[in-house]
C-alpha cells in the first residue's frame, strides 16, 4: 500500500484489526522497520488524538517524527494550475509537497471541509494537491470527506467488545452547536459496511448524509426505533450534506442519554460537547468505549504505517521508488 487516504486502501479489514490487536500487544516488536525514516505531520487544523495518536504510532515503529501546524505556522498555498500568484496564497502546492517530500518518508495530513462550498470541499485540495505533488506516501489524518484512521480504530474496538455473531450497529446523529463535517459519518459508514452486522442510521429529515455513501444502508427518521437492541450506538453530529454545511436543527431530544442507550455500548471519536450530544451519565458510565476507542487510534495508525514500511522497503530494496 502507497498511500492511506480512505478506508479503500484497507485490503482486508478482519486482516488490519487482527494485526493491530497483536500489536498493541506487543508495540515494540517492529521498532527495526521504521528506524532512519522520518514521518511529518501536517495539520491544518486543531487535534489532539490523531497528532498525539499518530506520533506515538511511529515511535513504536521506531520512525523519527516531525510535527507542523501548517494552518497557522505555514505559508497560505495555492492549489489552482496556472494562477498568477498575487493575491494572499505565497506557496505553490507544487513547491511545497516536493519540498516536504525531501524531509521526510511519509507525509500524514489533516484539513478539515471548509463547509462552504461542496464540489470544493469533495475536490480535497488539500490532501489531493500533496497526493499528486509529494513523492511519498501520503497518510490521511481527515480531510474533508473521510477520517480512515478513526474509522479503523472503532473497527479494532467493535472487534474487541463484541460478543454477537452479527451484532446491532446504530450510528446517530445528535445536536451540536457549530456546523461539523461528515467526514468521521462517511468513514465510519464504509467500514461498517464491511462487517458482519446489522446496521442503522438514524437522523432527523435533512440531514441525509452523501447518498452514494450511505447507498445499501438503512434509514429510520426515528430514533428511538432505530435503537431498538443495539449492541453499539455510535453518536456524532454533522452538518446538512443536501443544505451544505447548514446546522438546520440543534433539538435536544436527539442527545444521547442513558435511558435511550439501553444495554448497548456508546461510541464517539471525540473531542464530545457533554450534555449537548451525550449526557454525562452515558460518558461516566461503564458502557462508553471513547476511551477505547482513542487507544486504538494508535494501533490504527500503527498498522497503517507498518503496511507503508512494508511496501516501501520492498520498492528501496528493489531500487523501485
Ligand atoms: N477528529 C474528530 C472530530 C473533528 C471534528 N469535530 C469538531 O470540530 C468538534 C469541535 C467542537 O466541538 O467545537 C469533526 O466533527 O469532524
Ligand atoms: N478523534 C479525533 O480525530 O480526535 P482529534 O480531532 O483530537 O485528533
Amino acid at each position: 500500500m502507497k498511500n492511506y487516504l480512505s478506508i479503500n486502501d484497507i485490503d482486508s479489514l478482519p486482516n488490519w484489526v487482527d494485526e493491530a490487536i497483536a500489536l498493541k500487544k506487543d508495540p515494540y516488536q517492529f521498532k527495526e522497520m521504521g528506524k532512519h525514516k522520518t514521518i511529518c505531520l501536517l495539520f491544518f487544523n486543531n487535534s489532539l488524538r490523531t497528532r498525539l495518536s499518530t506520533q506515538k504510532a511511529a515511535m513504536h515503529m521506531g520512525m523519527e517524527v516531525m510535527v507542523m501546524n501548517f494552518g497557522s505556522e505555514g505559508w497560505a498555498l495555492e492549489y489552482e494550475d496556472g494562477t498568477v500568484m498575487d493575491q494572499g496564497n505565497s506557496e505553490h502546492i507544487k513547491e511545497a509537497a516536493k519540498v516536504v517530500s525531501q524531509y521526510c518518508d511519509i507525509i500524514a495530513i489533516r484539513a478539515f471541509a471548509k463547509l462552504k462550498d461542496r464540489t470544493k470541499d469533495e475536490a480535497e485540495e488539500v490532501l489531493n494537491g500533496f497526493t499528486k505533488y509529494a513523492s511519498i506516501p501520503v497518510v490521511n489524518m481527515e480531510s474533508s470527506i473521510a477520517h480512515p484512521l478513526q474509522a479503523l480504530a472503532d473497527a479494532i474496538t467493535i472487534t474487541e467488545s463484541n460478543t454477537k455473531p452479527k451484532p446491532k450497529v446504530v450510528l446517530s446523529w445528535a445536536p451540536h452547536p457549530k456546523a461539523l463535517p461528515h467526514a468521521v459519518a462517511n468513514s465510519f459508514i464504509e467500514m461498517i459496511k464491511k462487517q458482519n452486522v446489522e446496521f442503522t442510521i438514524t437522523h432527523p429529515k435533512g440531514y441525509e448524509l452523501n447518498p452514494s455513501i450511505t447507498k445499501g444502508c438503512a434509514i429510520e427518521y426515528d430514533q428511538n426505533k432505530a435503537l431498538e437492541n443495539a449492541d453499539f450506538v455510535y453518536v456524532k453530529n454533522w452538518s446538512s450534506y443536501s443544505d451544505y454545511g447548514k446546522v438546520l436543527s440543534q433539538d435536544s431530544h436527539w442527545m444521547m442519554t442513558q435511558a435511550k442507550l439501553g444495554s448497548a455500548k456508546f461510541m464517539h471519536c471525540l473531542p464530545v460537547r457533554r450534555n449537548v450530544v451525550v449526557e454525562d451519565a452515558v460518558l461516566d458510565g461503564g458502557q462508553s468505549l471513547v476511551l477505547e476507542q482513542a487507544n486504538n487510534r494508535t494501533f490504527a495508525a500503527q498498522i497503517v504505517l507498518k503496511k507503508i514500511l512494508e511496501h516501501s522497503n520492498v520498492f528501496s530494496a528493489k531500487g523501485k521508488e
